[in-house]
């Protein structure tokens, strides 16, 4: 044992001793000595006081924290660094929540740092007011009401709260077209956190509602906000999203789990919302629902005073169609279900509605020859209103019986995901809102269900039609149509459609959520195809494929045409990416071409210069996910 560790130790020992005969001198003083025994007594009271006086001084009631005192922790919080990308926010969410659940366990000191933290959260969590929601619900009541009042305190922040859903929280109660307002705008994330506040406004407070607020804010956020893409596609697709590093910005791509062979389906997809071309629309050759070729004489056809006119290949079809978006839409039906009481619809009001889907459809039938936007957008609306309507169905009859029609394709595995929920993570380019589309369709949206007129705002119509032209697939079999009207416009201004042959002989468009993700390669590893001959996308492996390996579609026309060299070929596609994919295509063919064929590195594909400024913010990604 070296002298060192044996100092160490004698010291070690010679303190230990001390301890036990001071220990030994103290209890045999307390025992025998009066005076010692009087002194420690006053000793202990006025500790005692002490420790008293200390506790009156921690609030009993931590909403009574000084405004001085929220407002300072506020200023010292918005001049954190919010994280910007989506990776880091989730990680930043998840930590805040989680250490505010730990600082409420600590007792009220800690109230005022356990609001803070859940107001960092509440900073970077895309629904604030459905979180808002949550936490009610489950954060001790000082403790939120100091995050309130934080929120209060911070006006921006107050402005991004409520300005999603004015007047809607405050009354949704009792009235259906303002329930399923509130659901649809102000809880589109989550779909548990959907069904839990859906029973809590609807006045349900069924025993599994009860445990499912039991159950802590973080386990349940983290499912909404993180666990989705663990759960999305589902297994079977064999195909996962991933985020890479793209040119300095993070994309979500698809991935495969599993090994393809050359010419193998992948998987296959049904559309959440498709349309015809107008010209084929009008012309009633093609089914309305499910984009199938048909035969006049077998084709069952919309009434003659249909202000739309639509024709169907099968009963299933034209049933699937009236339950998802026609029957708001483009017919006088009551829209809202039996078992649903409702206002009386009087000949006036039957009358608007009339009028309003006629200025609709003559809109839709005016729109550039296959601008297909307007009607994604009001099927897609349409059907996400039937949806939370058959869900208060479901609620109200005490079933949760939803059929498969309404869920279908858009469900994940174990159906914890729905449509709300994928096309809230799509991502979208900015669209200028040039015409009359918003008004005509909020007035066929009103007149059927007086309220409705608040879903169609500006913003979220935009939002709504960049999400249709960024993810929508252009739909054709047999080669294509060949008998598109001629158009002396851009392909990319008539419609921006991911459509490998060109989207002048594609049939219609539609929106899939898994092949969203597919990224784009002019020399992609695979290939839609909708060789059902109707809207279900087949993605095909155009060579062997392993697991790990991102997939690639092309989203232009890359074929070299026989007029063309491979420098006008390669400006062609690039152009076309460039206006309206918004990115300059760094694909292997691209940087080939650049080595190999002496195509010039530097050249500048004219129009790359009119990128918006929101582009640029969103390939940063600053812009939404
Ligand atoms: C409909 S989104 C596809 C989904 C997208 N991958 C995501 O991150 O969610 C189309 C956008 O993906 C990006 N993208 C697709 N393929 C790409 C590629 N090969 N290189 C760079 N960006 C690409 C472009 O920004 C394009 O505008």
């Amino acid at each position: 044992m070296s002298s060192r560790t044996t100092s160490v130790l004698t010291i070690a020992g010679i303190a230990a001793l001390s301890i036990v005969a001071y220990a030994v001198y103290f209890d045999y003083k307390r025992r025998n000595d009066v005076d010692f025994r009087k002194k420690l007594k006053k000793d202990k009271k006025r500790v005692d006081k002490s420790i008293a006086s200390s506790k009156a001084s921690i609030p009993s009631d931590p909403s009574a924290v000084g405004v001085d005192e929220v407002r300072e922790a506020l200023e010292l919080v918005k001049a954190e660094q919010v994280p910007v990308s989506p990776e880091e926010k989730e990680t930043y969410f998840m930590t805040q929540v989680a250490s505010g659940e730990q600082l409420s366990l600590q007792g009220p000191m800690f109230s005022l740092p356990a609001a803070l933290a859940f107001y960092r959260a509440l900073r970077v969590y895309p629904s604030p007011v459905e979180l808002m929601v949550i936490y009610q619900k489950t954060v001790p009541e000082p403790i939120f009401k100091l995050v309130i009042q934080l929120t209060n305190l911070d006006v921006n922040n107050h402005h991004h709260l409520y300005s999603a859903c004015p007047r809607i929280v405050v009354k949704a109660t009792t009235d259906i077209t303002l329930r399923i307002l509130f659901c649809l705008l102000v809880l589109p994330i989550c779909s548990n956190t959907f069904t839990l506040c859906f029973s809590i406004i609807s006045g349900k407070r069924q025993s599994h509602v009860r445990d499912l607020l039991r159950i802590s804010v973080l386990s349940r956020l983290v499912q909404c906000f993180v666990g989705y893409y663990l759960k999305f596609p589902p297994k079977s697709f064999g195909v996962k999203v991933e985020s890479r590093q793209v040119a300095n910005a993070l994309k979500k791509t698809l991935v495969l789990t599993k090994d393809v062979k050359a010419g193998e389906v992948i998987y296959k997809e049904f559309p959440i919302v498709a349309a015809l071309d107008s010209d084929l629309q009008a012309a009633g050759t093609h089914c309305s629902q499910c984009l199938r070729s048909v035969e006049p004489s077998i084709s069952i056809k919309s009434p003659e005073n249909s202000a739309y006119k639509t024709v169907y290949c099968s009963a299933a079809c034209q049933s699937a169609a009236k339950s998802q978006h026609h029957k708001l839409l483009f017919t006088l039906e009551r829209p809202v279900p039996e078992e649903i009481s409702s206002e009386p619809i009087t000949p006036e009001k039957l009358d608007e509605r009339r009028k309003a889907q006629a200025l609709f459809a003559t809109y839709l039938k005016s729109e550039v020859p296959s601008h297909t936007a307007p009607l994604l957008v009001a099927r897609f609306i349409a059907r996400q209103i039937n949806f939370e309507m058959s869900k208060l169905i479901s609620h109200t009859l005490n079933t949760t019986t939803i059929t498969t029609d309404q869920v279908d394709f858009t469900e994940a595995d174990g159906g914890d995901y729905q449509l709300a929920d994928h096309f809230e993570r799509l991502r979208y380019v900015d669209v200028k809102l040039a015409n009359d589309g918003l008004k005509l369709l909020t007035a066929v949206l009103e007149s059927a269900m007086p309220g409705l007129d608040a879903l169609a705002t500006d913003e979220r119509y935009a939002i709504l039609l960049g999400k249709m032209v960024y993810n929508a697939f252009g739909v054709f079999y047999d080669g294509g149509r060949d008998d598109k009207p001629a158009t002396s416009d851009r392909p990319e201004d008539v419609e921006r459609t991911r459509t490998p042959i060109g989207t002048s002989r594609q049939i219609g468009s539609a929106v899939y959520t898994v092949s969203s993700y597919l990224a784009h390669s002019c020399e992609p590893n695979a290939r839609p195809s909708f060789d059902a001959g109707t809207s279900e996308l087949h993605l095909i492996a155009t060579r062997d494929l392993k697991a790990g390996e991102e997939i690639t579609v092309a989203y232009v026309d890359v074929t070299q045409h026989e007029d063309e060299s491979v420098v006008d070929c390669r400006r062609r596609r690039r152009m076309e990416l460039a206006r309206g994919w918004k990115f300059a295509c760094p694909c292997e063919r691209c940087e080939k071409e650049v080595t190999e064929l002496g195509v010039a590195s530097e050249e500048k594909i004219g129009d790359e210069s009119k990128i918006e400024t929101s582009m640029e913010r969103f390939e940063n990604n600053e812009g939404p996910l």
